[in-house]
């Protein structure tokens, strides 16, 4: 089965373009590096969205040999070999200098990433996998942006997403994504939670085939509130937003105490959890897998995965990020992508 992924390489000034050029270059060992996903390598085509200047001299200073091949305006790529790169090219709208960021360049990440959705919704590629981007310097391009999930959410017009992490043997996804701590509470309300455990629960039997998916919800307050001393979310709005998803026939465990649900003992028998709050559960997440693990938007028409990391401005140019996440990202954009292609033609 064909398969036509597109990769931004997002912020210019970060480690996007490097583990990009990593991944063509040591494309070899793609076959045993995805064999997990069950993607077919022969038959993948990966088009990367970025200006090509850049990536060669990105290319130049970590010293690989890839062949940066620019694609003219509706061309496709060939099936992907290794140490090429098949580049859809994006303007930078100034040279990047890696490491610094420069809020001149917001319009062209922000391109990079309208052509690639864009390009899923009409069916152009079959999934999208992004390399990071910097909020930051987005926002002081004075374009409000707090992630890649909050604007695609808004670009493929779904009424509600939700950020999933995965790694080998642990599923996170979060009820809240990029808000304040201050503001995590009033946000978690029994419609947000329906919302997200439908998605949560049909994306796990749809897109990973998880039959009777097995989810444990944490609470918000410590120790899931102390039967309302320490708090009453519980009581209030997790409990009964966990009771209507059990009427409709989708059951979950929980709200369970965050500090003991991410223990071995309950891990063991669970495909996924749900954290209140981004740093309520993504820590255990990159504890277990930084560098093996992928950012999954669930929830949209289009498949859409990403790397567990930033943009590591430290490290751009100096041969030292590690790849494996995008790794990671290929195979399950690869992997969600034929699940829809299946439940599609079924
Ligand atoms: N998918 C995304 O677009 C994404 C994901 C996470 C963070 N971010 C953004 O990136 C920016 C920087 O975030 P941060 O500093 O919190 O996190 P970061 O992941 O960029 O860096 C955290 C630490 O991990 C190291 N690191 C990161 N990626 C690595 C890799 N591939 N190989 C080796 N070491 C690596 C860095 O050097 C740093 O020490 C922020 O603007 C943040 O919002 C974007
Ligand atoms: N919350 C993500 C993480 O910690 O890896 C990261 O900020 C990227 O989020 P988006 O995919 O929404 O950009």
């Amino acid at each position: 089965m064909t398969l036509s992924l597109v990769i931004t390489a997002g912020e210019p000034a970060g480690i996007g373009p490097d583990v990009i050029l990593q991944l063509a270059s040591d494309w070899h060992q793609a076959e045993a590096k995805l064999a997990w996903s069950g993607a077919d390598i022969q038959q993948m085509r990966l088009t990367v969205l970025a200006d090509p200047a850049l990536m060669q001299r990105r290319a130049s200073q970590l010293g690989l040999t890839v062949d940066i091949v620019t694609l003219a305006d509706h061309e496709s790529p060939p099936v992907m070999r290794p140490g090429k790169l098949y580049v859809h090219p994006v303007s930078l709208y100034e040279q990047e200098t890696p490491g610094q960021l420069s809020p001149a360049n917001a319009g062209y990440v922000l391109k990079t990433l309208e052509i690639a959705t864009d390009g899923c919704l009409s069916g152009l590629w079959q999934a999208m996998v992004t390399a990071p981007v910097h909020k930051g310097v987005i926002n002081e391009a004075g374009v409000a942006f707090s992630g890649h999930t909050e604007f695609l959410q808004h670009r493929t017009a779904s009424e509600q997403v939700v950020m999933m992490l995965a790694t080998e043997g642990l599923r996170v996804a979060l009820v809240t994504t990029h808000l304040p701590l201050r503001a995590v509470a009033d946000a978690i309300t029994g419609e947000r939670i329906q919302q997200i455990g439908r998605i949560l629960y049909s994306s796990l039997q749809q897109d990973f085939a998880v039959e009777h998916p097995r989810i444990l919800v944490c609470g918000l307050n410590p120790h899931a509130g102390e039967d309302g001393h320490l708090g009453r979310e519980e009581i209030e709005v997790i409990n009964p937003a966990l009771q209507t998803l059990s009427e409709q026939g989708m059951p979950m465990t929980g709200p369970l105490p965050a500090d003991t649900l991410f223990a071995q003992h309950h891990l063991q028998h669970c495909d996924a959890a749900l954290a209140m709050y981004h740093d309520q559960g993504l820590p255990v997440l990159k504890h277990a897998g930084f560098g093996k693990a992928a950012n999954i938007t669930l929830g949209m028409p289009i498949v859409r995965t990403s790397v567990d990391h930033g943009t590591a401005l430290d490290l751009a140019g100096t041969g030292q990020a590690d790849d494996g996440s995008l790794w990671t990202a290929l195979g399950y954009a690869a992997l969600m992508a034929a699940a829809r292609q299946t439940n599609a033609n079924s």
